[in-house]
Formats: C-alpha cells, sequence, structure tokens
C-alpha cells in the first residue's frame, strides 16, 4: 500500500530535516519534526496542539530549539538527505499507519505525523503527552470528515451498492454487522483483560485499546440507528447453540487465543459484508484484522516468553577462554553459583572450535536443567541444539535467524534505547538484552544507555529481559532499583576468583526483590 503526502506534511518534514542540519544532528529525530509541525500555526497538526493548550512558542522552548526557521535569502545547497533516527521512522511508519486507517486517499497530513509522533516514545512524545494528548483523544482529530462519513465509494461494478436503510436490504445485514461488531468487541476485551491483569503489560495493553478504539471508530462508520434497529437476539437461532469447543477452556491462554480468533473472525464478516455497502471501510475492517494477527504474535511470544523463562534471572557470559578445560570449569562454577542461562559469547574462534565448545556447553547446562544461548550464530545454535540465541543489532535480523532455529527457539535481541527495545518486540524478540548499563570491560563503548533506559525497559515491557553491561555485586542493587528483575553479566562472574562463589551472591541479590516475574497464568 502506497501513501502520499499532503503539501503540508511535505513541508513539515523538509523544515524537520532542515533543523536537523541546523543543530549539525546527524540524524533527524522526532523533535525536529515536532518543531517543523508548529513552525506553520495553520497546519493541522498545530491546530490541534493549540487546541490542547501547546502553543507553538511553548513546544521550540520545552525543546529548547529555535523559533521558526527563517527561509535563507540564498537557496541552502543541496547536500546529501540526511539519515532519520530509528525513532524518526518508526513515527514515520506510525503517521502512514494512521492515514491507511483513517483517510481515504491515504494520504499523509500533517494530523498523522503528529499522531505518528505521539507513538514513537521520547522528548518529542513525552512533551505532547504532557499536554495531555494520547493516541486515544488525538483519534478524534484524525480526518474528522471521512473518519465517520459513510457514503460508499463507486465501485468498479454496475451493481449499486446495498442500501443499508432500507428495509429488507438493510435488516439482514444489519444483524450480521450489529452481531460481528459485537463479537470483535467483546473478543477484544477479554484480550486486554489477559494482557493488562495476567501479563501486567503497559505496552501492550496500549496497543489493543488502540485498536479498540479503532474499531469503535470504524463501527462509528456504519449506521448505528440501523445496526440497533436490526438487532434481534433473541430471534437469533444462534445465540442458544453453543458447540463443546465453545463450553471448554483449558487454562486462561486457551481463552486468550479463542478470543484472538473469534474477534478475527468477526473483523473477516465485517470486512466481507461491508464490501456491500462501503469498499472503504471495509478496508478499515482488514487492517483491524492484520492488526489482531500482530497482536496475537506479540501477547503469545510475551506470555510463552513469560512462561519459559519463569524465574531465570541469571544469564552468564562466558568465552574468549584459552582452551577447552577452562571453559567447562567455568560454566560448571557458573551453573554450581546458580547462574540459569549460559550464554556463550566467542569472537576470535574458528567455526569448528567454536561449535565443539558449543555441544560441551550444551551437555553441562543439560545436566544442571539451565538453558543455553548461543551468541550471535543462528546456525551454530541450530546444530549444538542451544535453546536460543542472542542477536545484535547488527547481526542477521530476527526474522532471518528464525528461519535457521526454527518457531520454538529462543531468540533474544540487544537493545540499546527505547526505539530498538519497542522495534525488537514487534519483530517478536523472546526476551531482550538492555543495556550498557554501566561501562564494561569485556566490551567497550562509546555510549551507555545507563540506569534511565533500564527504567523505561521496567515502564515498558513485561516480555523478559536482562539488564547488561559492568553489572557486579557492588552496583547491581541500583539496577534492581530501576527495576530489573534479571541480568545479564561477563566479567562479574567469569573473572571472578570464585565463579561459583561470584554467581551465588549476584543469584541472591536477584532473589531477595519481590518475585514479579512468573505469571501465575499459564
Ligand atoms: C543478554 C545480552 N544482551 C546483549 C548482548 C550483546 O549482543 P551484541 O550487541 O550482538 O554484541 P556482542 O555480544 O555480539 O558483542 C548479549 N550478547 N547478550
Ligand atoms: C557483550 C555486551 N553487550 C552489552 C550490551 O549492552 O549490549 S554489555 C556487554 C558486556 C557484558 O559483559 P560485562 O558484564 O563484563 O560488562
Ligand atoms: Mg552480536
Amino acid at each position: 500500500m502506497q501513501e502520499t503526502f499532503t503539501e503540508g506534511a511535505i513541508r513539515a518534514l523538509e523544515r524537520a530535516e532542515k533543523r536537523a542540519r541546523h543543530r549539525d544532528a546527524e540524524a533527524v529525530e522526532p523533535t525536529d519534526l515536532l518543531a517543523a509541525l508548529v513552525d506553520e500555526p495553520e497546519s493541522r497538526a498545530a491546530e490541534i496542539l493549540a487546541q490542547f493548550g501547546l502553543e507553538p512558542s511553548q513546544v521550540w522552548s520545552a525543546l529548547g530549539v529555535a523559533a521558526p526557521l527563517t527561509e535563507p535569502e540564498e537557496p541552502e545547497p543541496a547536500g546529501d538527505v540526511l539519515p532519520q533516527s530509528p525513532a524518526f521512522r518508526t513515527a514515520m511508519s506510525d503517521a502512514k499507519y494512521q492515514a491507511r486507517a483513517f483517510d481515504r486517499a491515504r494520504l499523509v497530513g500533517t494530523e498523522h505525523l503528529l499522531a505518528g509522533l505521539v507513538a514513537a516514545p521520547g522528548p518529542a512524545a513525552d512533551l505532547v503527552a504532557g499536554a495531555g494528548i494520547e493516541l486515544e483523544n488525538l483519534l478524534r482529530h484524525l480526518s474528522p470528515e471521512s473518519a465517520v462519513e459513510t457514503s460508499p465509494l463507486p465501485l468498479d461494478t454496475e451493481i449499486p451498492p446495498l442500501e443499508l436503510t432500507e428495509p429488507g436490504q438493510g435488516v439482514d445485514l444489519g444483524r450480521i454487522l450489529d452481531a460481528s461488531a459485537n463479537r470483535a468487541r467483546e473478543g477484544l476485551r477479554v484480550v486486554e483483560d489477559y494482557v493488562r491483569f495476567a501479563l501486567d503489560d503497559s505496552g501492550l495493553t496500549r496497543r489493543i485499546k488502540d485498536v479498540r478504539h479503532r474499531l469503535a471508530a470504524a463501527v462509528q462508520g456504519l449506521d448505528l440507528d440501523t445496526l440497533i434497529g436490526s438487532r434481534d437476539t433473541r430471534g437469533d437461532v444462534g445465540t442458544h447453540i453453543m458447540t463443546a469447543s465453545e463450553q471448554a477452556r483449558e487454562n486462561p491462554r486457551a481463552v486468550l487465543t479463542a478470543n484472538f480468533k473469534r474477534t478475527a473472525e468477526a473483523l473477516r464478516t465485517l470486512e466481507e459484508y461491508t464490501k456491500l455497502i462501503d469498499v472503504w471501510l471495509s478496508g478499515r475492517f482488514e487492517v483491524l484484522r492484520y492488526d489482531v494477527y500482530t497482536l496475537e504474535k506479540l501477547t503469545l511470544t510475551a506470555a510463552g516468553s513469560k512462561r519459559s523463562l519463569g524465574e531465570a534471572r541469571l544469564m552468564v557470559l562466558v568465552g574468549g577462554l584459552p582452551t577447552l578445560g577452562d571453559l567447562t570449569w567455568v560454566v560448571g562454577e557458573a551453573l554450581a553459583g546458580g547462574a540459569d542461562l549460559i550464554q556463550l559469547r566467542e569472537k576470535d574462534l574458528p567455526d569448528r572450535e567454536w561449535l565443539q565448545r558449543a555441544r560441551e556447553v550444551r551437555i553441562l547446562t543439560a545436566q544442571a536443567r539451565a538453558r543455553f544461548i548461543l551468541n550471535d550464530r543462528p546456525d551454530l545454535a541450530r546444530l549444538a541444539g542451544a535453546d536460543g540465541v542472542h542477536l545484535g543489532q547488527d547481526d542477521v535480523t530476527l526474522r532471518d535467524a528464525r528461519r535457521i532455529v526454527g518457531p520454538l527457539s529462543l531468540i533474544g535481541v540487544s537493545t540499546h534505547d527505547r526505539p530498538q527495545l519497542e522495534q525488537a518486540i514487534l519483530a517478536g524478540a523472546g526476551y531482550l538484552g538492555v543495556g550498557p548499563v554501566f561501562s564494561s570491560t569485556t566490551k567497550d563503548f562509546s555510549d551507555l544507555a545507563g540506569l534511565a533506559f533500564v527504567r523505561q525497559a521496567a515502564e515498558t515491557t513485561t516480555l523478559p529481559w536482562y539488564a547488561i553491561g559492568g553489572i557486579h555485586e557492588e552496583n547491581i542493587e541500583q539496577v534492581l532499583e530501576a527495576g530489573a528483575s534479571r541480568v545479564a553479566v561477563s566479567s562479574a562472574v567469569v573473572r571472578a576468583p570464585s565463579p561459583r562463589r561470584a554467581a551465588a551472591a549476584l543469584r541472591a541479590r536477584l532473589e531477595a526483590v519481590g518475585s514479579n516475574l512468573a505469571s501465575d497464568l499459564p
């Protein structure tokens, strides 16, 4: 699906790039875009912000940026286009997504750019959220005329679209649409309750809410009076027919999957029957159906990983040791001290030797009933029978790794800032690395993500995540206070005089924090 931009949006994007250049940035950030959106006070975005009490001058001063850029008398020499930061790209993809859902012509306007900014965590989103603007209340402003307009698009065929309000034609269709809208709404509610109360995942809850609100907006596009007028619950022969599979639910997870299925089916019905009255509206139900599939994957991944990593709080990274004997000794000690996962991280070994070491570690971890993760290499992870593979931002993508290790293997992803965190969750990571928290003797970093990032991770997801980077017995308390429940360490154990004692000390600290890890619900 191809989107195009309104002239106002194009101007805002150009200005955002200019603003980024003026501050000598290496990439365009969401803050550049927010400042650029209010540069033109008549833009839809600026109008919406003003309605929420956020005037341009407040935005510029809160962002610490210059008031509107004055156009240079001479055109500026054209340079290479500045790259977009990951957060900016997230905002853009959300903006396009909102335009697709709300605008018949799929035109991305400044209001959609603003909605994109709200969805991309960071200072721009924080500023806007501080003014009380959330996706939920912003959705009302996205092309309101088209969001509620129900006049059909011209169909390709000669057959005129059904007139929903015409008795006879309308009633049957109205009953189908009414029942399906209710089923979709109810299914989403059941799913939301699981994510909110069983998983306690605020990020996923926000996503499900967003889908629920967009469903409500799409249903508004149908003639509500006709739907209610067509309702005949008592006369519906399906109301009292309950199959055995509908009644039996083995556990909360089965309730969850059944309700995702029910929601997707109901959306499919809405999509198909709405084609008879309004193809554009039908497209909105289609987009929602795909969103529900994505949500299902995200929720089941979160629930599955939370269950499978349960109380696995301490990951120890080993590697770079001179001999196989050194490696097996350290791994044995770490396991005896209470490591729940061993990650083999080799950087200079020939593949054959790496695989041989991996197979040894596999045996030791299996004996200790601990997990074994291989760093960087899905191919070797599969050959060694590892439980999973860990991928960094420059390693093969999660999708490619999945093709090698299969659907059940654990795939962890390193993240160093919030956009990467969100991206990894969306891509289906089974767990996350969150760091570097402190400077490390194992790996050099030019920038530290610090404890601030640990706090952000704690606020964002309940997918299992491991704080990593320079964590030792002396500083682990700070990491736990920032919200971590799991840590990954290397030197603190591998280079300790007694790896066993070092692992045991870390483990004891981890156990001392209240257990909010494993959900009681399967
Ligand atoms: C748990 C965990 N988190 C982060 C990393 C780092 O992975 P990556 O960024 O790919 O760097 P290398 O470890 O490959 O140097 C990790 N290995 N484990
Ligand atoms: C390999 C690695 N990756 C990190 C990240 O933040 O992505 S921190 C790190 C080093 C972890 O070792 P130590 O506990 O000795 O600092
Ligand atoms: Mg790597």
